[in-house]
């Protein structure tokens, strides 16, 4: 169709096809008055993909055009529906005058794709649109650029290819750009990465990949000569990557991004590492099954704005190794509810309620898409910033930087409150838009229309006075315009500058000179304001270029005091306490809870969540955790991954204490969830997920492995969840909650020395089982497996059979038939005592040991082996 002699078509349809052909791959919506239109292919794929009708309209080069469409006034929700689907829509509006000769001007104004969202309706509130461009550079290396264009922060990284999986997880853009020409083996890797998520690829021509061009463009967005400042200037990949990142978003946008405000460079090493396992294990912003809530982040979003609940998810998922940040907030949230300042969080958190999307409504300024709605309720915002920044006076670190920056220059609201009417119409194009007084020209063509109706009735008052004709009327409709009616009887008697009009049945229609001048102005009247107001509204917007980066400061501002003053009202509703941090290696809870847990018993009224403590240090570095199932171990391992977690973002924590030292990874193993999309059974998924921890995780890592071994035989799963616990112990030596069932593992803390066993407490209660949820020190002594069964309403029958069958084996066990699971009750006592010598031998640390120290533990030792 694309390379048919344009000429064949009708003009209309040859100007569509230029048009479409500059958009091969992208759904057209072609104007057509008050409809989009779509044409040939794309009406069908749209017809299919909106369940919209089909037709065809007419005929060009000889052949029936298919045809579909949409009302302009719903094009919202077309839009979502397409965009949700992974299609791109190029947006063609007619910009020309209508009624000229040959088919009015059109031209694509914008394009929009997943990743390159700007319009609110299309948005989600609380979560931003990432666009991401990739590029393959030589010796194995990737550069990395991502923005989200209603943010106007360019981010770069570089990285090894191996690791693009873990980058793009992380930061799971809408939208992936990379070179149409990268080699086939990196495009499949790139297609491989995508799989199971919501990622669009989109190629991309080769040459915007270009590092100097995106040296270029970065700087002409900075509006700055080097990139030193934002220790930024020594990737050039990442620069190629921005170049191409940078081209694409224009080129949807249709003109260039003026609200670029900063770049941020983001290293490997920067974030505490928290791969894709963890952020789904520990239900961070999803839960297992994929729902908004109950998660972490939406237990602590209390976020009064969208830009509030974008920065805490931020802090959330992207905290950084190094504290100071954190160290800040924790610092603010402390000043916004203590001392004199006791109430500051509850009264700016009043102020902020109802403030606008400042961040979004400023890239829309600056896109030059924004709605005149949007710019009056930027003017209420900023009327609270004003109130806020004055709350905030005389206090110190972020909270004073804050202050500075939510005041915008006075000129700003000025002309928005001298520009835009209170309550304009939703759209520009429906007039009332612009105030009254802001532009003599307009409010006398406004006037023309308001005095229009007594002007008419003064002509009728006049020209019946003159004619003598008492039921001479003036009228207007819309064929005919104005006109003076007289019935055909009197007719004759009109005075000598009446022109007849129209004539029917019984009467003549005349117009005057006076009338017919009226006329003119008052039709012309209306269309000129409502092209005045366009005018001058775009004039208004031409004029708040200029607060951009100031109003992009302002967003940031009220986002990090909404996120600060969530964060606080959550410490202080959910008796959070701040964390404390220190140098030395170490994780060590008061009285920790899961906020989520807790959360949910309190909801449901079933019992008081009950706190643990955790102690993990340089001489105790890993916990060997058993107990019985539904005994809360994956509650307590959960608990303090989010506690450390919290502590490392800047926020209070669910504990009466916390003091944690250097963390730079979370890394978990939990579940047993088959991975069928890329056909890893359990066991190999548990085999892939644990190797890709022991080669990560270090000293300074928090690893949570939960049942591993499970998914094969027992004796195969024993021995490699010993090897795996001896590794984690004697080589990477991470932070390590080892949750098992294979009772032998109790044995692991007798020789090694980091390791300690804790227990999950229950007690029977006849044939039932209560749940203590306490923490205990030492091995678990009892599995009660059936009376879990018996709890989830297991038939009777078949928990007698499990019983006698349990029975006989207890029978049976001999020491040289050693049971190798906790299902089966083992020897506890003599394994247990046995283990408390060795753990105790195991313990000593005779260099750091003073002579007193030594002569107390030979006593204790003695002690111990009288007990046997
Ligand atoms: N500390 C606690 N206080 C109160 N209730 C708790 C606590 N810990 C866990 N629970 C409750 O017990 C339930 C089971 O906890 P969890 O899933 O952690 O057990 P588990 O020992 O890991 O079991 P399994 O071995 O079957 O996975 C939780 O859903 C929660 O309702």
């Amino acid at each position: 169709m694309m390379t048919e002699d344009l000429k064949q078509h009708t003009p209309m349809m040859a100007q569509y096809l230029a048009l479409k052909a500059d958009f091969p791959d992208t759904l057209l919506f072609y104007r057509m008055g008050d409809f989009y239109e779509m044409f040939y292919t794309d009406a069908e794929k749209a017809a299919r993909l909106l369940d919209i009708t089909l037709t065809t309209r007419g005929q060009s080069a000889g052949q029936p055009i298919q045809m579909a469409g949409v009302p302009f006034h719903a094009m919202e929700g077309y839009l979502a529906k397409l965009i949700r689907q992974g299609e791109s829509v190029a947006i063609c509006e007619q910009i020309g005058e209508v009624g000229g000769k040959g088919p009015v001007e059109r031209k694509v104004m914008r394009v929009v794709t997943p990743g390159t969202l700007t319009d609110a309706e299309l948005l989600n509130e609380k979560t931003e649109s990432m666009l991401m461009a990739v590029h393959q550079g030589p010796r194995n290396r990737c550069g990395l650029a991502w923005l989200s264009v209603t943010q106007g922060i360019v981010f770069l990284a570089e990285c090894a290819p191996d690791a693009l999986g873990a980058w793009i997880s992380r930061i799971a853009p809408s939208e992936l750009a990379y070179s149409a020409t990268v080699t086939t083996s990196f495009e499949e890797r790139l297609k491989r990465l995508r799989m199971g998520t919501s990622v669009f690829l989109t190629a991309r021509p080769e040459w915007q990949f270009d590092s100097a061009l995106g040296q270029t463009k970065l700087l002409s967005a900075l509006q700055a000569a080097s990139l030193t400042s934002w220790n930024a200037q020594d990737l050039p990949l990442a620069h190629a990557a921005a170049g191409a990142l940078l081209a694409y978003a224009e080129h949807t946008q249709g003109r260039t991004l003026t609200h670029i405000s900063s770049v941020q460079v983001q290293r490997d090493d920067a974030l505490i590492d928290l791969p894709a396992t963890t952020r789904r294990n520990l239900e961070l912003t999803l839960t297992l099954r994929g729902e908004d809530s109950p998660t972490l982040f939406s237990l602590l979003d209390t976020c009064m704005t969208g830009m509030g609940s974008r920065a805490l998810k931020r802090w959330l998922l992207e905290p950084k190794r190094e504290r100071t940040e954190a160290r800040h907030r924790l610092h603010a949230i402390a000043t916004l509810h203590t001392g004199p300042n006791a109430n500051l969080w509850q009264s700016l958190r009043q102020q902020l309620k109802g403030c606008a999307d400042v961040e979004r409504i400023t890239a829309r300024l600056a896109l030059r898409q924004v709605r005149p709605r949007e710019l009056v309720a930027l003017l209420n915002t900023l009327q609270k910033t004003q109130a806020l920044s004055q709350h905030l006076q005389g206090l110190d670190g972020q909270l004073q930087a804050i202050a500075t920056d939510l005041l915008t220059p006075p000129e700003c609201a000025n002309l928005i409150a001298a520009g835009i009417a209170p309550e304009p119409a939703a759209m520009v194009r429906d007039g009332g838009v612009i105030a009254s007084g802001f532009d003599a020209e307009l409010d006398e063509l406004r006037g023309i229309q308001t005095n229009c109706d007594a002007f008419l009735l003064d002509l009728e008052v006049r020209e019946k006075a003159r004619s003598g004709i008492p039921n001479l009327r003036v009228q207007f409709n819309r064929v005919h315009g104005f006109y003076i009616e007289v019935s055909t009887g009197q007719a004759s008697k009109v005075p000598e500058d009446y022109r007849r009009r129209q004539t029917l049945k019984n009467a003549e229609r005349f117009i005057t000179p006076e009338l017919k001048a009226f006329e003119d102005k008052a039709l012309s009247a209306q269309d000129r304001a409502l092209a005045r107001e366009k005018w001058l509204f775009e004039q208004v917007l031409d004029q708040l270029q200029a607060f951009v980066p100031m109003l992009t400061r302002t967003a940031q501002a009220l986002a990090a005091l909404d996120a600060l003053c969530a964060l606080t009202e959550r410490a202080l509703t959910l008796d959070w306490c701040a964390p404390q941090f220190v140098e030395q290696p170490c994780i060590d809870i008061t009285q920790g809870r899961h906020p989520v847990v807790q959360a949910r018993l309190a909801e449901l009224s079933s019992g008081n969540f009950i706190a643990n403590d955790t102690r993990l240090g340089a001489k105790q570095r890993m916990q060997m955790i058993t107990g019985p199932n539904m005994g809360g171990k994956s509650t307590y391992m959960r608990q303090v991954a989010l506690i450390v977690l919290l502590a490392s973002m800047g926020s209070h924590v669910p504990a009466t204490a916390c003091t944690l030292g250097p963390i730079d990874a979370i890394h978990t193993r939990i579940g047993a969830a088959d991975d069928l999309a890329n056909a890893q059974s359990t066991f190999m998924l548990e085999m892939t997920e644990g190797a890709q921890i022991l080669h990560a995780a270090t000293p300074q890592s928090l690893v949570l492995m939960d049942e591993i071994g499970r998914g094969t035989s027992t004796f195969d799963g024993l021995a490699l969840a010993s090897a795996i616990a001896t590794q984690l112990h004697d080589k990477t030596q991470a932070f390590t909650l080892f949750a098992t069932h294979y009772f032998e593992l109790t044995e692991f803390p007798a020789t090694h020395h980091a390791a300690v066993n804790v227990h999950v407490s229950a007690a029977e209660a006849g044939r039932d089982i209560v749940f203590l949820h306490a923490i205990e020190p030492g091995p678990a002594s009892k599995s009660y497996g059936v009376q879990v069964a018996r709890l989830a309403g297991m038939p009777a029958a078949v928990l007698n059979q499990a019983r006698h069958t349990l029975d006989a084996l207890e029978a049976n066990a001999t020491a040289s038939q050693r049971q190798v699971d906790l299902f089966a009750a083992a020897p506890v006592a003599e394994v247990a005592s046995v283990s408390a010598v060795e753990a105790a031998v195991a313990a000593l640390d005779p260099d750091a040991m003073s002579p007193r120290e030594a002569m107390d533990a030979i006593y204790q030792l003695k002690a111990l082996v009288r007990t046997v």
